[in-house]
């Protein structure tokens, strides 16, 4: 009896600080700021505090759901033309924790040797940020998964680094497209792991950002160590 009382008080716990962990960001997620612009991840990589990392396919969205997720219009700057970001650009939720939104790779009219060294800036940011608690991977849920989006991929898991993919632009196509997409990516994604989490999305509709919100939650939880 005392044992059950215990598991019960113990996870009762557990919903509240995870209750209150939302509430906490959701407000602070809405006052992010601009931090900087980087164009070398070695020399500024940043030594302390938490981080989340947005990659993906040029044009997929990723600057657009850094802005849904922070209620802002302007705070990434979003284009139609592919190639829009071009700079690792650094946004602060609070003074320790930091969304990282990188430039697209693989973009045929950024020429080869810019879109390379994209490539390999994610590649050499993921080996050596160690403050790195997930990886946000972003698809256009009209495209299939890019074999680029799959290196990606194997390098986290090998890393063991955290990761939600997100098919965006569902407001795109039919509700069965959407259906059958979330369930074939997820099947594809047991490749790779099983632990990777794939959700739908879109910014225009404002959809699938509680979720966002909730695993970015997780991932800066205050259980997890600051890194110095
Ligand atoms: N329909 C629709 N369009 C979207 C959505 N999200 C982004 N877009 C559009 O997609 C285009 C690219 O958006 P960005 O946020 O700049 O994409 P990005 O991945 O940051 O692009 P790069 O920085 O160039 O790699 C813009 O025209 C956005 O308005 C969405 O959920 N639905
Ligand atoms: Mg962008």
């Amino acid at each position: 009896m005392y044992l059950v009382d215990t598991i019960d008080y113990q996870k009762i716990c557990c919903i509240i600080k995870t209750f209150e962990d939302n509430i906490l960001f959701q407000k602070n997620y809405h006052s992010t700021w601009f931090l900087k612009s980087i164009a070398n991840i070695q020399k500024e990589k940043y030594n302390y505090g938490l981080e989340v990392a947005f990659v993906g396919y040029s044009n997929s969205g990723k600057s657009s759901i850094i802005n849904a997720l922070t209620n802002q219009k302007k705070l990434a700057k979003i284009s139609r033309t592919p190639g829009r970001t071009r700079l690792i650009n650094i946004f602060s939720v609070t003074s320790e924790i930091r969304l990282v939104d990188f430039p697209g790779y693989g973009y045929a009219q950024v020429s080869r040797s810019i879109s390379k060294k994209w490539k390999e800036m994610i590649f050499q940011y993921l080996n050596i940020q160690k403050c790195l608690q997930g990886l946000v991977i972003i698809t256009d849920i009209r495209c299939p998964i890019k074999e680029i989006d799959e290196l990606v991929i194997n390098l986290a898991v090998s890393l063991n680094i955290p990761i939600l993919l997100l098919l965006n632009k569902m407001d795109k196509v039919t509700r069965s497209i959407q259906k059958s997409k979330l369930f074939s990516t997820r099947e594809k994604m047991l490749n790779f792991s099983n632990n990777i989490n794939v959700e739908l999305f879109s910014s225009f509709k404002k959809i699938g950002i509680h979720k966002l919100q909730f695993v970015l939650n997780n991932w800066f939880s205050s259980d997890k160590k600051l890194c110095q």
